[in-house]
């Protein structure tokens, strides 16, 4: 702590200090960098007035005499026009003497001392830089020459007042004052350039914007005197007209923000209306949330979480630029709106409050981006919004049941892509995933339903993708497990491919897509069948020969089927290898995807199969079966107009 020394020709008792070296390097980088942050005084100042009251209502717990007969806290906002003066005053814990050398002449977090010792000289300059750490009370010396505080502390006798004045330079002064009432009033006299202008703190609705954007939320009144408006009384009886009136102050105080924050409320508290009306307010919907979840969170961080799940999806969802995430305050101290960090991507449809009181006040995205403890909260996010998805998806109530089949219509997609962005969760996610299957065409089969129903020695959960119901239903690969009974999921969302291959198994039992690698029924197929494959294989090896030279480049493969019934070909591509609609889809969206071949498959039984051998077409016809393969896969024709010439020739003859 600093020396004192006599200040000469003053109040004998007035003592002058310098600041510590830290804090007088802090004051130079406040004022240089932050200018174009200026507004965070007033939530600083704020901020610090609360903490204050809160302090006191701590302290008060265990001796209640520390109110004085003032038992309701308040923060109060005074601005003088000619003094030029912007007072913030509270009757909270307050201060003595050595609380305001202690206080307001040191840093006491050492993380902000080897914060500053860090920084570069280029660093120094940067106001976002420099905002990321707690400026606090120092932030008045941006828009003030001179701050001058004075303050009595709790429970201390009136005469026991400090008054601690600073132009923020280099030091400061204390000298004893007498003052009656309990708490601090903190007065900065504004730099002419924040007195005038569009920089004038001395507008009084400037400052009311700043306590609305940035503090609505401190829980306690903030007041700020009341101004109405005046007539223009008009004195000439001949001469009513109107000349315009003026807003005048009175001595009444109003409170100008909401102050109660309604997540720091018990939930048994507030009824389902509230909560509604809350959540329009944040969120701009007109509509209610589909449903919400609000707790205290204790553990490595605590922190508040109220999050909301909207019924619908914005329109904006699956672009880019789609702002998301959740409203963060640090003791509800509003800090910022869509911090992302605080949810996975694919959790960015749901909307809320973070309220922490272990962040740092001016935390900023960049810090957000590095924190352990914003990875504890957002881990916890994804944790606790899974849970409330799978009480409404397991739940016997019908009301929550249909709640979800609507968030399911609406996100279904979304969370499938937390199947590859949150390995953690992973099986989690899966629970919640719904689908058509072969047997059952709404989307409202999960994986454990298909277990339930698998058939005797069904080794693996058969699954099938393609652009849509009727095409996953009319589907060649589905042949086989029709006619011998096996329900397979019907995925037909975009994502459905992608997603997958984060997916392996489920709950211990293998996921196999249908239409990639062969066909492995396992114990499913009988001895004769794999006999007679084998037989079919040897005699169309001729026929296979020849449509590998017939298609070239096109197919990779060809080899004799054992999962087609009905249709003479289809195309199958390797296990962990992309289909070509996948492919197409990834080209579609500017990425590089290596071209990959896929196998053609023939059915040994089919008429059509059987007449390639002895035909004079074989080329045509060899082209046109893979065409017709690759149509019924969803695939697109490279070349249509030559695939309608064969077909047409093939007809004529
Ligand atoms: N209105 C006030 N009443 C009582 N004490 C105050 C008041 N304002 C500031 N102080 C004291 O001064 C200290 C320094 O304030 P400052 O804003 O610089 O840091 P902080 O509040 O501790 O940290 P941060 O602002 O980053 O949360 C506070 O810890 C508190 O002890």
């Amino acid at each position: 702590m600093s020396e004192a020394t006599q200040a000469e020709g003053l109040n004998p008792e007035l003592k002058k200090h310098t600041f510590e070296a830290e804090v007088a390097q802090l004051l130079h980088l406040v004022t240089h960098s932050l200018y174009s942050n200026a507004d965070i005084f007033v939530r600083e100042l704020v901020s610090n007035a609360s903490d204050a009251c809160d302090k006191l209502r701590f302290e008060a717990t265990n001796d209640d005499s520390l109110y004085e007969d003032d038992g309701e806290l308040k923060i109060r906002i005074a601005v003088d026009e000619d003094a030029k003066t912007i007072t913030f005053t509270d009757n909270g814990i307050g201060m003595n003497e050595t609380d305001a050398i202690e206080n307001l002449g040191t840093i006491a977090k050492s993380g902000t001392k080897a914060f500053l010792d860090k920084l570069s000289e280029s660093q120094k300059q940067d106001g976002q830089l420099i905002g990321q750490f707690g400026v606090g009370f120092y932030s008045g010396f941006i828009v003030a020459d001179t701050i001058s505080v004075e303050s009595r502390k709790a429970g201390e006798p009136a005469d026991k007042g400090v008054r601690w004045v600073s132009d923020g330079t280099g030091s400061f002064t204390v000298e004893p004052i007498t003052k009656d009432t309990r708490g601090t009033a903190i007065t900065l006299h504004l730099k002419e350039e924040y007195s005038e202008g569009e920089d004038n703190y001395l507008d009084r609705s400037k400052i009311k914007r700043l306590v609305n954007k940035y503090s609505d939320h401190i829980s306690l009144p903030i007041q700020m005197r009341k101004e109405i408006w005046q007539e223009d009384v008009v004195d000439d009886e001949n001469d009513d007209t109107p000349t315009g009136g003026e807003m005048v102050l009175t001595d009444e105080w109003e409170t100008i923000n909401k102050a109660s924050a309604l997540w720091t409320r018990s939930s048994s508290e507030i009824d389902d209306d509230e909560y509604v009306d809350f959540y329009k307010n944040i969120t701009y919907d007109m509509d209610a949330p589909l449903t919400w979840t609000h707790n205290r969170v204790e553990g490595r961080v605590q922190y508040t979480q109220l999050l909301y799940i909207p019924k619908k999806a914005p329109m904006d969802l699956y672009t880019r630029e789609q702002q998301h995430g959740l409203k963060l305050y640090v003791k509800r101290v509003f800090i910022m709106d869509d911090a992302e960090q605080l949810l996975p991507m694919y959790l960015r449809f749901v909307k809320g409050v973070i309220d922490s009181a272990d962040l740092p006040l001016n935390v900023s995205r960049e810090l957000l981006q590095e924190s352990r403890d914003v990875k504890s909260i957002r881990d916890g996010n994804a944790r606790r919004i899974l849970t409330l998805l799978a009480s409404l998806a397991n739940s016997e109530d019908s009301d929550k049941q249909e709640k979800f089949a609507q968030f399911y219509a609406e996100f279904g997609d979304v969370i499938k892509e937390g199947l590859g962005e949150d390995a953690g969760n992973k099986e989690r996610i899966a629970k919640l995933l719904r689908y058509a299957t072969s047997t059952q065409d709404g989307l409202e089969t999960s994986f454990e339903d298909y277990k339930a129903r698998m058939k005797e020695g069904q080794k693996a959960i058969y699954y099938l993708t393609a652009d849509n119901l009727a095409a996953a239903k009319n589907s060649p690969q589905l042949e086989l497990f029709k006619k011998k009974g096996i329900e397979v999921i019907l995925m037909t969302s975009r994502v459905d491919e992608w997603a997958m291959n984060f997916l392996t198994s489920f709950d211990e039992t293998p996921l196999q897509n249908i239409a990639k690698g062969a066909v492995d029924l396992g114990d499913l197929q009988d001895e004769a069948e794999k006999a007679e494959a084998e037989k079919a294989e040897e005699t169309l090896k001729p026929v296979v020969d020849k449509l590998k030279t017939a298609l070239g480049e096109r197919a990779k493969d060809v080899k004799v089927s054992t999962r087609l019934v009905d249709s003479p070909a289809c195309l199958v591509v390797g296990e962990g290898e992309l289909s070509p609609q996948m492919i197409q889809m990834l080209q579609q969206m500017g990425q590089d995807v290596p071209a990959s071949k896929p196998t053609l498959e023939v059915n040994p039984d089919h008429p059509l199969i059987k007449k390639l051998e002895s035909s004079e077409q074989f080329d045509d016809l060899a082209q046109v079966i893979f065409d017709q393969a690759l149509l019924a896969d969803g695939g697109q024709l490279e070349d249509p107009a030559a695939y309608l010439k064969r077909v047409n020739e093939l007809l004529m003859r």
